[in-house]
């Protein structure tokens, strides 16, 4: 081993992590380093959201209508008659556009009376008391019956038809409109640097102040142009954005009219997403605020239950959640439109104060709304799973990477998943600035002159990979693949690691180490994996998280007296944290450097050391000592279970 080799002084290092107490993934120096439809079953409960239950502050209860707890008689689709909504007629309703401006401002709160004490009975108990109400009712009820639907769509084939020609240009419009923002949403959740809950409402109000909303000014109750049953959002400030739901804390959209409020559209949360089929019936908390008398519902409420009278279409978004282990939700989530819905009855639960509502969706909507859903189920049964996520990079990733438990039903992990370092710009400094250091290579076209080429230079006067993306170097202390600031085409063999996964992996639960990663097609030896990612943190931080330092990653060296880094992936991370330790490893990690100079903070990027056959766990060497790891004294001690013929029987 080269002393020079930035990972060299490790071994020091290693022995500064047992004075710390801590342990972590080390870089080796050498080549190892590294509801359904009523004819078929009661209805399906979901529970109304905003972004976060926790953050909306709604109740979430597993429990439904039919529950001795609410104390309902009614089977499903037995309608109350003070509550009658047909639920076999189909709708007679259709979009309508109602411009801001155009709202009536004069405020004439509808009365709710109850007629009767609701005692072992949650039957629907209430009537209109305002006679202008009841005549607006049937107004909105006219109004809604009289406008034409701008498209239909055929039940049996599954498919949209548009009446006129006019009404699909208008609805293609909206459609590249929807997918501009959200294209333009995306990117500014990859590329910004902020963190947490606040990515999505940054990425909002970066679009907002764009002017990128869609039918922005607009409350639309019905369809919305340019959304189809079965789109999926990845975030709740999308729904707003694309002009689904307009709300950003709250789970019910309502609007203003002739004096009174109508729901326009609900999200919900489904707690239990491996059941899920197409929902025909939803049943929906309704916002539960501090009332004393059915006089002073909550605006929500209100609106829910004048939509029951008015007979106006409801959007329905759910948000499908994962499930893990502990039963907390988190992860894998998204918001799927299911399309439109009327409210048929509510109900007060039984010792509280909030109500319940049943939506029912129109018979004229398309069935099946998630495709992944189907997919989903499929595979659960294929595989034996007990869980199936079919992508947990959202999207961000070229291929999917889907999540396969078929040993408990544990849910994906809590964290965010990246594509690129995390927190990068804040430690790159100046001094090391690509724009002041000759970094990049003045080649033009592809670069095969590596006695021209100065990154070939950099890797002592050769090209590293070979025309196939093979590295043919696995010694090497730091890699420099031609980067932003070359004048090379975005082409060249010398720009491997830096251009994402080319094979397509999968996480899978394995019997004893928790999460492992597999690859689904063969793969050559020295071809690219993919990079650790995570977010970069000082070296004094990481030895301070003594309970979470399962994804740490030491980088660089210590040799450096400004700053020493690690990569944590345990709060943002991509496949790579999910790979495990093998004492005989077919991966091996290597510093690569292309958007910057600075060898404090290479790319740890991951290669495959031999050719690796399908579905094979992918592993790496963590380099752990044994017996260094100490944790307030006690020396810690960890079994490998990496099963190869030479393993040491412990990972530290
Ligand atoms: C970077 S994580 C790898 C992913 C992890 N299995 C998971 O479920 O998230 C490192 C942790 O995985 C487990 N692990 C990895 N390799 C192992 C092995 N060979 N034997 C036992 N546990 C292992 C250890 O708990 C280790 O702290």
């Amino acid at each position: 081993m080269d002393p020079s080799h930035p990972m060299f002084p490790k071994r020091e290092r290693d022995s500064q992590y047992q004075l710390s107490s801590k342990r972590r993934i080390t870089q080796n120096d050498e080549l190892s380093s590294f509801g359904t439809s009523p004819q078929h079953q009661p209805f399906q409960v979901t529970y109304n959201c905003g972004p976060s239950v926790s953050k909306t502050g709604l109740q979430v209860k597993p429990h439904g209508p039919s529950s001795s707890k609410t104390g309902s008689q009614l089977k499903p689709f037995q309608v109350n008659q003070n509550c009658k909504a047909s639920s076999s007629k189909p709708f007679n309703v259709s979009n309508t556009i109602i411009s801001s401006r155009s709202f009536n401002t004069k405020k004439t709160s509808p009365k709710v009376q109850r007629t009767t004490e609701p005692k072992n009975t949650n039957s629907p108990l209430f009537k209109i008391s305002n006679k202008k109400d009841g005549a607006k009712l049937k107004h909105l009820r006219r109004h809604s019956d009289d406008a034409s639907s701008s498209y239909i769509i055929d039940k049996e084939k599954q498919t949209t038809t548009f009446e006129n020609q006019s009404s699909l240009i208008s609805h293609r419009r909206a459609k590249n409109k929807v997918e501009c923002a959200l294209k333009l949403f995306q990117t500014y959740v990859r590329e910004s640097n902020l963190v947490g809950y606040s990515i999505p409402i940054e990425a909002s109000k970066f679009l907002k102040r764009r002017g990128m909303f869609v039918h922005d000014g607009k409350k639309i109750i019905g369809d919305v142009p340019g959304i189809e049953v079965g789109d999926e959002f990845q975030y709740f400030e999308v729904l707003n954005v694309v002009g689904l739901h307009r709300k950003i804390f709250n789970g019910i959209d309502h609007v203003r009219y002739n004096g009174m409020f109508i729901a326009t559209s609900v999200v919900s949360c489904r707690l239990y997403d491996d059941k899920l089929d197409d929902a025909e019936l939803v049943i929906s908390t309704g916002e539960q605020g501090n009332v004393i008398n059915n006089q002073n519902q909550p605006r929500e409420n209100l609106a829910l239950m004048y939509s029951l009278y008015a007979e106006n279409p409801v959007r329905v978004i759910i948000k499908l959640n994962s499930k893990n282990a502990s039963g907390s939700v988190n992860g894998g989530e998204k918001y799927c439109y299911f399309g439109l819905y009327k409210v048929v009855r509510f109900w007060q639960i039984i010792g509280k104060l909030g109500y319940k509502f049943l939506l029912v969706k129109s018979p004229d909507q398309k069935k099946v709304a998630c495709n992944d859903m189907r997919k989903r189920k499929q595979i659960l049964k294929r595989e034996k799973c007990l869980n199936y996520f079919e992508d947990i990079s959202h999207g961000k990733e070229d291929f999917h990477i889907p999540m396969i438990n078929c040993v408990d039903s544990e849910g994906v992990p809590n964290f965010r998943y990246v594509t690129q370092m995390v927190n990068l710009e804040r430690y790159k400094p100046k001094k090391y600035s690509p724009l002041k250091g000759n970094v990049g290579c003045e080649c033009v076209g592809n670069c095969s002159d590596s006695d021209q080429c100065s990154c070939a230079m950099k890797n002592r006067g050769k090209f590293l990979f070979n025309r196939n993306g093979i590295v043919e170097e696995t010694k090497k202390d730091m890699i420099y693949e031609c980067g932003h600031f070359c004048k090379c085409s975005s082409n060249c063999r010398n720009r491997v690691s830096q251009n994402g996964i080319k094979f397509p992996l999968e996480i899978f639960k394995t019997k004893t180490k928790g999460w492992g990663v597999r690859s689904k097609k063969k793969i050559p030896s020295g071809s690219f994996i993919c990079e650790y990612l995570g977010e970069i943190i000082e070296d004094e931080q990481a030895v301070k998280m003594i309970d979470n330092d399962e994804y740490l990653f030491n980088i660089g060296s210590t040799n450096h007296k400004d700053g020493v880094f690690t990569i944590d992936a345990s709060k943002y991370g991509n496949m790579a944290r999910f790979i495990n330790h093998s004492c005989s490893p077919n991966l091996f990690c290597l510093n690569v450097l292309f958007d910057h100079d600075d060898v404090r903070i290479p790319h740890i990027m991951l290669f495959a050391a031999e050719d690796i056959p399908q579905k094979t766990e992918l592993t790496y060497n963590y380099n752990y000592k044994i017996d260094q790891v100490v944790d307030n004294g006690v020396v810690k001690k960890k079994y490998c279970y990496c099963g190869a013929s030479n393993c040491i029987g412990r990972l530290y």
